[in-house]
């Protein structure tokens, strides 16, 4: 049996074109009006498109749209059809037939598409076919698509309200007022769904969605929005959508039983409809806007969150501000949550985590628990509580340990710190002020020995090891005028300093041996001088030697770039001789000229502000620091805030040791009075108020604890990161000690230069002071080695240290830390020699002895003291003095040792300075066996 199409027209009462769309719909071949049709297939359209008629007919009673619009269509086909071009409805050949319906029926049944279309149109079919189901799976569904043009979607929306509505959409109900309703059911729909994870924000839910609730993104949706425009539908549109009913659902009020009565300023469809349902006006298509514009508005407001992102994100978010400010006028939407915001940028089952971040934070934000984070920190080598914070890499390995994906962005706040007198200077509020000098050059090319020339005093005899340890500071004064000298150390080793110093300095004076010419320290002095953007002037040294040859050094100079006068460059260059004083004032008079050229200036009258040049703890003064007054002046009594510390200038003593009342711009001072010890390189400023200072130095001090805590935390991360990734390589983990902060800073330097490929030396805690216990118990849980830098631990600490086996070095002079180190990394770990310690004395009393000095009552409270052997002089814990003894007595008879309960009287050869409290340790050297 078969039927003709053109019967079926005539039956049915539909145009040949209504036959043929539903026809190809439902894969059944329609070639002309003449086409035979199988009894089946004629059967089959003639039940879907009698349906449809019924249902169309009924609605067309109020609107003129062409019925088969309404058809509601869902085939297997169908969703791998295109969709329609952006900004149009779907085309006509989307209708469906009724035979078509009970398969898409029975589709909706098992899947939910995504497809706003699509959706919409199911829940046509299923108003007629099974309500129930269709009322229960719109729960879950996305919002009309603006894709259909609003009449049609009023239509269709109205066919699949609820049951009741469907009914009524038989009863020729109002489309405007059906339109208008149904969104708003959907949308209340879609909100109790939300609500079934409850109160929790966005990305929680996302995670919660993720893993409970797939099967509410059926695969045919995606397959079918999967065209240009609709490419990222099936993930982002889904969470859009999500998004978008939520705001909708908040800012609409419906007129449905459950709606809570708001200002809704318009009643009609297109304006209860969510926005991305409202009818397009615009050129642009309304599709796109709708499927990306709410993850384009959160790309913009994460944009402003987070710097760096690409044209495109940028092009999208001006875009869509455009559009936002657009609907605004409209509807005034609720702005959304920012969590929801960053979360539509992230791919699917990751979480947005911004650092620093605290386990309790993290475990919130990832829905994980505390417990499992520190099970994992642990596992990672952290040992980590409830509130330690967490940094970007320790947030990304654990999301690899515990298999989340997580996004980490940084958090960079900008702390206004008030009370700081910050203001930029008026152009009549200046005046000119002295330059400031640093003193460059490579090791014993004379940089002490040139300062020493200058201000006539010898410092270079009292040096530990020969070298200059610690910066100073100085002034001179020629033909009336200032000059300010940083006095800054030679060797490598002080690198960071020198670097320090150059950012403070308005001149450098580069140093260099006439015969020896340029050397590694030489250049890279010119790269600091260069990188700080310093005028440098060559002082051509030791012109009295016989091996001084200027004009190569000229020329080593050119080869580096530094063209001096001579060589038609603009680098003044002075030949001197700092062991006789020659050219020394031609060069301080080259300063002043170069000053000149730099129109130094500063404003007196304000507070003052500068550097922190050095630093240290005196146990009687307490933390005593050298500070570089760059502008303003600074008055004694003020109080200041350097770094993290503040406190009120108790004393100000000026580069001579002499107390001053203020010190204008340019001068270098010594002051007392700050709660604790600030670090070299810090800025300084004098605040009006001592409150103020304390306010600000305690919140700068939270800031660092912060940092801190997180930075142990990605030390030891890294370090397992690298032995897991570098197989065999090991690092070397150290715990630096010295006496001043500048020393610190340049072991440290030093020492991060020697990594190898196989050894990498990682510095996990450093300070100044002795080595404490503290520090002992960090080596133990890191297998640290400590360095000590001119500091001894007590007898307990290295107690302590024995016990568990924790190996305290300790030196006097830096070059020999970093070649042991750097020989324990070339695995001669072991020196030939070991310092063994004898015996430990403790200075009861002291006595002047006629022609010997001062002799020292002591008790031996520990080992023994030996005459011939090696003696340091130990006060607080800081190493004052290293010599030999030069007498031992019991009583008044000599002694060659003196055991462990007895007193004494020691003496040590060349030195007075013992004082009761002092500890004498006696040491000699052993030899070790390979
Ligand atoms: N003949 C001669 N020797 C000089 C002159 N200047 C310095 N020296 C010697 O060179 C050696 C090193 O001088 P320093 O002033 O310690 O050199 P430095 O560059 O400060 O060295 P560090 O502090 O170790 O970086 C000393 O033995 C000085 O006596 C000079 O003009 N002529």
């Amino acid at each position: 049996m078969t039927k003709k199409v053109n019967e079926l027209m005539t039956e049915l009462g539909v145009s040949y074109q209504d036959i043929k769309k539903a026809a190809d719909t439902m894969g059944i071949e329609v070639k002309s009006e003449r086409t035979n049709l199988a009894q089946k297939d004629a059967d089959r359209l003639n039940d879907t498109i009698s349906k449809l008629k019924g249902l169309d007919s009924k609605s067309d009673k109020n609107n003129n749209k062409p019925k088969i619009k309404a058809v509601p269509i869902i085939s297997k086909d169908f969703a791998h059809k295109p969709k329609a071009p952006v900004g149009k409805p779907m085309p006509r050949k989307a209708e469906s037939t009724d035979g078509e319906v009970d398969e898409v029926k029975a589709k909706s049944e098992v899947k939910v598409t995504v497809d706003k279309e699509v959706k919409a149109e199911v829940k046509a079919e299923n108003a007629e076919a099974k309500p129930k189901t269709t009322k229960k799976k719109t729960a879950v569904k996305e919002k009309p698509s603006d894709e259909v043009k609003e009449s049609k979607v009023a239509n269709k929306e109205k066919a699949v309200a609820s049951n009741e509505d469907a009914e009524k959409a038989e009863g020729k109900p109002n489309k405007g007022e059906e339109a208008a309703k149904e969104p708003e059911k959907k949308i209340e729909k879609k909100e109790e769904s939300y609500e079934n994870a409850p109160n929790k924000p966005m990305r929680f839910k996302k995670i919660f969605d993720a893993s409970s609730a797939p099967k509410e993104e059926p695969k045919p949706a995606r397959k079918k929005s999967s065209d240009k425009d609709g490419r990222k539908d099936s993930k982002k549109d889904e969470r859009g959508g999500r998004k978008n009913d939520k705001r909708d659902g908040q800012s609409r009020n419906s007129d449905s039983k459950q709606s809570r009565s708001s200002s809704r300023p318009q009643s009609s469809a297109a304006a209860d409809a969510p926005m991305a349902d409202k009818p397009q006006t615009k050129g642009k298509s309304k599709k796109f806007f709708d499927k990306d514009k709410d993850k384009d508005r959160d790309k913009f407001k994460h944009e402003k969150r987070s710097e760096g992102r690409n044209s495109k994100s940028r092009f999208f978010d001006e875009r869509n501000l455009e559009k936002q400010v657009k609907h605004r006028k409209k509807k005034a939407p609720k702005v959304t949550e920012p969590e929801i915001e960053i979360e539509e940028l992230l791919p699917e089952g990751a979480v947005a985590v911004t650092v620093p971040i605290t386990v309790a934070g993290l475990a919130e934000q990832a829905e994980i628990s505390v417990s499992k984070i520190i099970m994992s920190l642990m596992k990672l080598g952290i040992m980590a509580t409830v509130n330690q914070t967490l940094d970007k890499d320790t947030v990304e390995m654990l999301g690899e340990d515990l298999g989340m994906q997580v996004v980490v962005t940084e958090e960079k706040e900008e702390v206004v710190e008030e009370g700081l007198d910050l203001r930029e200077d008026k152009e009549n509020e200046l005046k000119p002020r002295a330059p400031i000098i640093t003193v460059m050059g490579h090791v014993d090319h004379g940089k002490t020995s040139l300062l020493d020339a200058i201000r006539n005093t010898n410092v270079t005899a009292g040096e530990s090891g020969g070298i200059t340890q610690h910066i100073g500071a100085s002034e001179v004064k020629i033909n009336g005028k200032k000059i300010v000298f940083l006095d800054t150390p030679g060797h490598e080793a002080f690198t960071t300093m020198r670097a320090r110093g150059a950012q403070v300095t308005d001149i450098a004076v580069l140093v260099v041996a006439a015969d020896d010419s340029v050397k590694p320290q030489t250049i890279e002095s010119i790269s600091h001088a260069k990188a700080a953007n310093v005028p440098m002037i060559v002082a051509i040294n030791k012109i009295d030697k016989p091996g001084a040859n200027v004009d190569r050094v000229k020329k080593d100079l050119a080869d580096r770039g530094v063209l001096v006068e001579d060589w038609g460059g603009d680098v003044i260059s002075v030949p001197v001789s700092a062991k006789k004083g020659e050219g020394i004032t031609d060069l301080l008079e080259m300063i002043l000229l170069q000053a000149e050229v730099l129109e130094l200036r500063a404003n007196p009258d304000r507070l003052a502000m500068g550097t922190v040049i050095e630093a240290r703890l005196d146990k009687s003064k307490g933390p005593i620091a050298t500070l570089l007054v760059t502008n303003g002046t600074l008055k004694a009594g003020q109080s200041v805030v350097a770094g993290t510390t503040s406190g009120k200038i108790r004393v100000m003593t000026n580069f001579k040791g002499e107390a001053i009342r203020k010190a204008l711009p340019a001068t270098p001072v010594e002051i007392l009075g700050l709660s604790d010890v600030p670090m070299a390189g810090d800025s300084f400023n004098a605040v009006k108020d001592d409150k103020v200072a304390r306010e600000i130095a305690e919140s700068r001090q939270e800031k660092m604890r912060e940092d801190v805590l997180a930075k142990n935390a990605s030390t030891t991360l890294e370090k397992l990161f690298s032995q897991i990734q570098e197989g065999e390589t090991k690092e070397l983990n150290l715990i630096i000690k010295g006496d001043v902060q500048g020393s610190v800073g340049a072991i440290i330097s030093s020492l991060e230069k020697l990594d190898t490929e196989d050894v990498r030396v990682n510095v996990i805690h450093s300070g100044v002071g002795t080595v404490t216990e503290s520090d002992v118990m960090l080596a133990e849980t890191s297998g640290a080695i400590i360095i000590g830098f001119n500091v001894r631990p007590t007898t307990a600490v290295q107690a302590r240290a024995d016990d568990a086996e924790i190996e305290i070095r300790t030196y006097r002079v830096i070059y020999d830390i970093i070649d042991d180190v750097q020989n324990a990394m070339k695995g001669m770990l072991d020196p030939e020699y070991k310092e063994e310690i004898l015996g430990k004395a403790e200075i009861r009393e002291t006595f002047k002895v006629p022609n010997i000095g001062i002799i020292g009552g002591a008790y031996i409270v520990e080992g023994k003291v030996k005459r011939n052997a090696q003696v340091r002089l130990v006060r607080d814990g800081i190493v004052i003095h290293e010599g030999t003894i030069s007498s031992l007595r019991r009583f008044k008879d000599d002694a060659k040792e003196v055991a462990q309960g007895y007193e004494c009287g020691i003496g040590i050869e060349a030195y007075n300075d013992i004082k009761p409290m002092d500890i004498i340790e006696c040491f000699h050297m052993v030899e070790i066996e390979r």
